[in-house]
Order: structure tokens, then C-alpha cells, then sequence
């Protein structure tokens, strides 16, 4: 059943109302307990769907009206199907994809605290609630000691403060993002422009201006053009943050709204400043955008001046490239930011199909031995003649830590400060290079703070103006918040959130394996890690096997389909690339077990906020979610994974004799060089059909295990060695499942106690609640 959809009204009900109107958004994302349409037409037939609805008038999409017209004279069943086009009670929809309601039908919703606010009409899902507005609200406080006037705030209350009576301040804090200036700009423009507030203050240099500094009063005119700049024209700093002494000073100068700037040390500075002030029971609100070049910030999809970051990053990659290029055995280096996320160095290369080898925090190398950096330098510059190698920042800091020992040192926030990574791996490649007797050439380029410094891009600077103008709406209706965009949709989140977790690439996931298909690169798994992920695969299977035994209804055991036994990891064969998207669970609690991200509020938080999980693949946060919900490691299974756990929720029908059996896919490309994680990218595109096993989903024989040729030096089998051929990509493959299934099992382990389910069950019924 199908949910975003258009409908073009009848022409009935077109004249009148919706005269002039380009598009009226009818409705947003609902859960199928809040149908749009059934509100509205009480009596009329519902509408078969959750929907999505979006009234279109006639004049404005002239080739809809044409497909309507087309469709209500003369097309035939078939040509109607292929346009998607019928004919309702409500007019003409037309269906697009499946909304992710139509996969969850039991998806919570919430009540909408600013459901007539004109700004948010639309959404129906916050993540905030009446807790986290101002205090006294609801209470009418005519010539309170402060001398604020306060009214009731009813069901209809859309507004909480009187524009006279705002006192707004802004603060930025932490590192340099590009896009701070246009959310100073647009934070203090529409706050006059939407509200007529005009007592706006900067406070200077971060959390420490706060009580050490004169706060300058700015007006839309003094802040026109700012956003062309890069930097911040409040000045920043880390570390400072006091909050006794910043709410006082909030209490003392008559602040009411205190709009807060920066990434996660920030938010959480943000959430301080927050609790205090409901300590004193203060009517102020307090609002966080947050910002973060490294891209790390849970819960929202991304942050801004991230784009523009990626955009940068390709300069430096360029140069790289040229200079790489035109020398003889060139290595262009590119340092790139990323303290604990690869984002930037994961989406810049990507982007530039330059880079031969990008290196993140999240994944693991090691220079030496088969399967290692400079064998595969080696191979490429035999290849190739020159190479580019990424690096983010925050990659390989135990291996420097193993070869530099240097005291632990930290920045005025208490964040540890970082070893050159760039520089390091400069001189080890350097070293390296000498060693084997090979003329080379390196140019190492660190383009980090240029990158940071630089104003905003175009996307990013619309991004800052939504996220400005979502804060402003929310603070003047009392809310205290961090703002954010979550699976597309703009939202409130609890500072909380987004500040007990922090987002990183999952190496796991689809992204990652399409960047390891890009590059070509080795994965950098040892055979420590796969003998290791061999065992528990092998003790989860025989765990989960005995359970299912003991679970599975008889009629499922009896049918021999859904109930069949999954072979011990150690002997078991990649399944052959049948599904990418696992069954739907009926509910959050049985999801949790299975998935560590579901138990974690952050991550269940982008699903509080409704969401249209339909493509949102170019979003980093968004593709890791989808991958994970859609499988923990983003779709090519094993046997053992793709058997529907009983007790889940999750039962797929058997497929009936002669129904139609999964596709193969196209893995060629992936046999042709090698490249598992071709066909790991391959294989992971969700297919429903394809995902209901079934008789007709069989198992191939094993590939043969590769161990017996693993090097001397323990870093693994052949498929270091990058040969091309099917069976190194077979092996490929079954170390990559072996190890996906190391990392699931390690979360099943910790699940598996008491104490830990009982703990999951608590923050789940908090959550939910
Ligand atoms: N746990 C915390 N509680 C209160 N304040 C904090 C906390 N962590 C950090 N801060 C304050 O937040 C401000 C910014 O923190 P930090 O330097 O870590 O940068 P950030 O906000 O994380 O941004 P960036 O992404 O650039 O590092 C500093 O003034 C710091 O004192
Ligand atoms: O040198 P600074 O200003 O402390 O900031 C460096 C850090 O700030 C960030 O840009 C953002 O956190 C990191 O990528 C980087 O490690």
C-alpha cells in the first residue's frame, strides 16, 4: 500500500479554497492512527492509506493535470497502473513509494504540542514535550516580581512570548564551522522579521561571555552580511563553561530566550544552562543548534556546514590527485577533519573518485604484512603509477600512540588533543618507500583549517536559514530544545538526545562498503578478528539455534521452511545474495534485543520522529539507519540471520510452490576484481520480494574456508592479497559476513544478560513514554 502521495482535487473542489494556492500541504507524516483525510471527511470513505497528501491546484502542475486528464478519458488499465494515477472520493491520487507506516503499522505517534502553530501545522510528531517548555505556562501571572506578564496558554496558544517582552541572546561556542555566521544572521533577522523582537544580544568568545564579557546588542542591520563570511563575528572559545555563573548573569540582565550554538560539547553545556534554569524556575527558553564540522552529532541527520566541509575537502583532493599524478611513484596525503567520525573523509572521497584509500576513525589499519597499507601502496602505484591516500584526523591514534608515546594532552574543553596522523603517516610511508629501495613522492596536504574556515555553501546556508527560523518558532512557543532535520523532517529533540551518543560511520553498513567498492582498498581485517568472529559466529548459532528449537511454534517447525536450522557459522556459507531487507518487527521491544541501536534511545529517536523512510540515501545518518533497520549489517546474511527469529514478530509466509524465487544479482563486477564489497554493495539494495524466504531460496555450497593460507604474520588469508578472482571473492565475502555477524553476535552477548534486558526494558518504557 502505497503513502506520499498528490492528489489533485476534483474540479469541484478545486474553485474556492484552494484559488491561488500553489500546493497546501494537507497533511504530513502520519501513523496509521492519524489518518489526515478520515479528520477531515468524517463520513466520506478513508482514504486507503496513510498518507502524505499534498493538494495540488490545478494551474500549478500543469503535467499532473495533463496526467489526470489523460488518465480520467482514455487510458487503459495498464497505462494507469504504469502512471500510477486513481481515481478516489477525494480526487486523484497519485502513489508514489510505500511509507514506512505501511511496513510498521504499529508506529507510536504523540501528541503535537504546536499543532496550530502556522509554522508546524503540518508535523505531527515531537520529540519535546509539555516538560520541556517554560515554566508557569499555564498559569496566568499578571504583574509577576519580575515585572514579565505572563498569559494562560491554551490548547490554541500558539505563541508564548509577547515580542516586547523578548530578550534574546546568542552564543557560539566550540571549534569553527562553516555556516555559523548565516545562523547568527537569521536567528537575529527572523526573530525581527517574524516576530518583531528586537532586543537581541551576541555574547562574545563562548560560554565564558556569558559573565565575562559586554553582550552587543545586534540588529538585522548589523548582521546583513555576515553570512558571507566564514568564522563566527561572535567569536568562540572552548572550555569557560560555568554554569552557576552563566545563569545568573541570564537572570540578571532580564534574558528570556538563549539561543546556543555548537557541537556536543556545546549541547550538553546547552543542557546545564537548561537545568538550572528550571532549578531556579526562570522563564527562559533555551534553544540549541547544533553544529559540528565532524558530522558526529546523534539523532539528526546532518549537521551544517557539513556539505560545504565535503565541497572543500575536494580542492585539497584535486591537488593531491595533480600532484600524485604528475610524479613518478606519487602519494598526494590528505588530511581531512574527524576527531571520532569519518564523515568528511568517508563522503569527500566518494565525491572525488580520486582517492584510492580513505582512513577513518572507525575502521582499524595496519601499515605492515599481507592485507596491510603499504602492501596495498605497493600494488596501486605498481598499478597506477600514483596514488591518493585520505585520512581523517582521528584515524590510526593508537598505532601513532604505539610508535610516538606522548603524554595525554587536552583542550580547554577536556578534549583530547590528537597526533598527527598526516604527518606521521607521511614519514612512515617515507621509511617505508627507502626500505624497499623505491623512488617515490609524497606531498602531504592539510587543508583542515582552510576547510573550516571558509562561509557556508549555498545548500548549507538554506540549511542554517530552516534550522535558525525551526529554532525561533520553538523558542517563542516557549519550548526549550536542540533543533535539527531527523529522516528529513525538521524537529525538536530533548538536549539529551543528541548529546549521550555521538554518530559515527558504521563500517558495517552499506556506505562503507560502497567507499571499500569505490577505493578498491583492503578491508584491514586481521585474522585475529575473523578467527575471533568465526567463534562467537559458531557459539551464536549453536546459542540461537537452541533457542529457536525451543521457540519455534510446531506449525513453523512442522512446514520446514521458516523453521529450518542454520548450519554453525564456522561451516557457514554466505547465503547466496538473496535479500537485503529483513521483515518488519511488530514492535519496538522485540526489535530491541536483535539490535543494539534500537535499544538506544538516540537511535530510536529517529523513529519517534515519523518518519518518510523513503530515500533518504543521500543523508550519512539516515543511510546507516536505514541499513541497520533494514538489516544489522546491511543486508547480505547468512543463513543463520535471514531465518525470522521466533518471538520477534517477524514471519515472513512461506513462499508457495512456484512462487517466484529471489533474483540472483549481478555480482560479476564484484567476481571480476575481487571486490567483495562490490557485491557486498550489490547485494544489499532492498528487495521485498526477495527478502520472503522460501523453498526457492536455497544455499550454495561453502566456499572453502581460507585459513590454512593465511601469512605468517597472522594478517589473514588471500584475500589481502587482492587477487581478483572468484574465489578470492568468495572468501572476501565470508570474512566480511563472519565479521558482520562477529559484530551482531558481540551485541547479542551483551543482551543476552538479565540485567542488561532488564535495563533495555526500562530505557524502552522511558522512551516510549
Ligand atoms: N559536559 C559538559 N558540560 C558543560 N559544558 C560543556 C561540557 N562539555 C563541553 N562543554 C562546554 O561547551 C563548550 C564547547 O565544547 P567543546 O570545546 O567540546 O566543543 P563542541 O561544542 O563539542 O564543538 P566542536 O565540535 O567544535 O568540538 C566549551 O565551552 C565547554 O566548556
Ligand atoms: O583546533 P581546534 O579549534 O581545537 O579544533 C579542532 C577540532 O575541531 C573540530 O573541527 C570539530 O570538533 C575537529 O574536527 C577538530 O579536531
Amino acid at each position: 500500500m502505497a503513502s506520499s502521495h498528490i492528489i489533485l482535487p476534483k474540479e469541484e473542489e478545486e474553485e474556492g479554497a484552494e484559488a491561488g494556492l500553489g500546493v497546501a500541504v494537507e497533511a504530513d507524516h502520519d501513523s496509521p492512527a492519524q489518518r489526515p483525510f478520515q479528520e477531515h471527511a468524517p463520513g466520506k470513505a478513508a482514504l486507503p492509506f496513510s498518507a502524505t497528501c499534498v493538494r495540488i491546484s490545478r494551474d500549478s502542475y500543469p503535467n499532473l493535470r495533463a496526467l489526470r486528464n489523460a488518465s480520467a478519458l482514455d487510458l487503459h488499465d495498464d497505462d494507469a497502473a504504469f502512471v500510477k494515477l486513481e481515481e478516489g472520493d477525494y480526487g486523484y491520487v497519485l502513489d508514489d513509494v510505500p511509507h514506512l507506516t505501511d511496513y510498521l503499522h504499529d508506529l507510536p505517534t504523540f501528541p503535537n504540542p504546536l499543532q496550530d502553530h502556522p509554522a508546524y501545522s503540518t508535523v505531527k510528531q515531537y520529540f519535546v514535550n509539555a516538560d520541556d517548555t517554560v515554566p508557569e505556562k499555564v498559569v496566568v501571572q499578571k504583574n509577576s516580581p519580575r515585572g514579565v506578564h505572563f498569559r494562560r496558554a491554551g490548547p490554541r496558544q500558539r505563541v508564548y512570548f509577547e515580542s516586547e517582552e523578548v530578550k534574546a541572546c546568542i552564543v557560539t561556542c566550540g571549534g569553527l564551522c562553516p555556516g555559523l555566521n548565516t545562523v547568527i544572521r537569521e536567528l537575529v533577522c527572523g526573530l525581527s522579521h517574524m516576530y518583531n523582537v528586537n532586543n537581541v544580544f551576541g555574547i562574545q568568545n563562548g560560554y565564558k561571555g556569558f559573565y565575562s564579557s559586554n553582550y552587543l546588542p545586534i540588529t538585522p542591520k548589523s548582521v546583513n552580511d555576515i553570512h558571507k563570511r566564514g568564522g563566527t563575528v561572535l567569536g568562540t572559545s572552548r572550555g569557560g563553561h560555568d554554569t552557576k555563573k552563566i545563569v545568573d548573569n541570564i537572570q540578571d540582565r532580564g534574558i528570556n530566550q538563549v539561543y546556543i550554538i555548537g557541537g556536543d560539547g556545546t549541547q550538553k553545556g546547552a543542557y546545564e544552562i537548561y537545568k538550572e534554569i528550571r532549578r531556579r524556575g526562570l522563564q527562559v527558553a533555551v534553544a540549541g543548534i547544533p553544529k559540528t564540522i565532524d558530522n558526529d552529532i546523534a539523532v539528526i541527520d546532518k549537521s551544517f556546514g557539513f556539505d560545504t566541509a565535503v565541497e572543500e575537502a575536494q580542492r585539497a583532493i584535486n591537488a593531491a590527485h595533480v600532484e600524485a599524478s604528475s610524479a613518478e611513484n606519487g602519494i598526494g596525503l590528505v588530511k581531512l577533519m574527524g576527531r571520532y567520525s569519518g564523515f568528511i573523509a568517508m563522503y569527500a572521497t566518494l565525491a572525488s573518485r580520486d582517492v584510492d584509500c580513505c582512513l577513518i576513525p572507525e575502521s582499524p589499519f595496519y601499515l605492515e604484512g599481507e592485507g596491510g597499507l603499504f602492501e596495498y601502496i605497493d600494488r596501486r602505484l605498481k598499478e597506477n603509477n600514483h596514488m591518493v591516500i585520505v585520512v581523517a584526523e582521528g584515524a590510526g591514534q593508537d598505532l601513532i600512540a604505539q610508535s610516538i608515546p606522548a603524554a595525554d594532552q587536552q583542550d580547554a574543553s577536556g578534549n583530547k588533543l590528537l597526533l598527527d596522523v598526516g604527518l606521521w603517516l607521511t614519514h612512515k610511508i617515507k621509511d617505508y618507500c627507502k626500505s624497499k629501495k623505491m623512488e617515490m613522492t609524497i606531498k602531504y596536504i592539510d587543508p583542515t583549517y582552510m576547510i573550516r574556515a571558509i562561509p557556508s555553501n549555498a545548500s548549507d546556508n538554506v540549511y542554517c536559514t530552516l534550522l535558525a527560523h525551526s529554532a525561533i518558532h520553538g523558542a517563542m512557543a516557549g519550548y526549550s530544545f536542540t533543533v535539527g532535520m531527523v529522516n528529513g523532517r525538521h524537529a525538536y529533540i530533548p538536549f539529551h538526545r543528541v548529546t549521550s551518543t555521538r554518530n559515527k560511520v558504521r563500517i558495517t553498513d552499506r556506505m562503507w562498503a560502497r567507499l571499500l567498492s569505490s577505493t578498491n582498498q583492503p578491508s584491514f581485517l586481521s585474522k585475529e578478528d575473523i578467527d575471533a568472529a568465526r567463534e562467537a559466529d559458531k557459539a551464536a548459532n549453536n546459542r540461537k539455534n537452541g533457542e529457536n528449537v525451543k521457540k519455534q511454534p510446531a506449525s513453523l517447525l512442522a512446514n520446514g521452511t521458516n523453521g529450518v536450522e542454520a548450519p554453525p557459522a564456522a561451516s557457514a556459507p554466505p547465503q547466496q545474495p538473496a535479500t537485503g531487507a529483513a521483515p518488519p518487527s511488530s514492535s519496538p521491544d522485540d526489535d530491541a534485543d536483535d539490535d543494539a541501536r534500537t535499544q538506544d534511545p538516540d537511535n530510536n529517536a529517529k523513529n519517534e520522529a515519523g518518519a518518510a523512510a523513503g530515500d533518504q540515501d543521500q543523508q550519512p545518518n539516515q543511510e546507516a539507519e536505514a541499513a541497520e533497520k533494514a538489516h544489522g549489517a546491511g543486508g547480505a546474511v547468512t543463513q543463520a540471520e535471514e531465518k525470522p527469529t521466533p518471538g520477534t514478530g517477524a514471519s515472513w509466509p512461506a513462499t508457495p510452490p512456484g512462487a517466484r524465487t529471489p533474483p540472483q544479482r549481478d555480482v560479476a563486477p564484484a567476481l571480476r576484481t575481487g571486490d567483495r564489497n562490490a557485491r557486498a554493495a550489490t547485494e544489499t539494495e532492498p528487495d521485498v520480494e526477495a527478502a520472503k524466504p522460501g523453498p526457492g531460496c536455497t544455499t550454495p555450497p561453502p566456499p572453502p574456508a581460507h585459513d590454512s593460507e593465511a601469512s605468517d604474520d597472522g594478517r589473514g588469508s588471500p584475500l589481502h592479497q587482492g587477487k581478483p578472482g572468484a574465489s578470492v571473492a568468495a572468501a572476501s565475502r565470508s570474512r566480511l559476513l563472519a565479521f558482520r555477524s562477529f559484530s551482531r553476535d558481540k551485541k547479542a552477548n551483551k543482551s543476552d544478560t538479565a540485567e542488561h534486558k532488564e535495563k533495555g526494558k526500562e530505557r524502552r518504557k522511558r522512551f516510549w513514554k
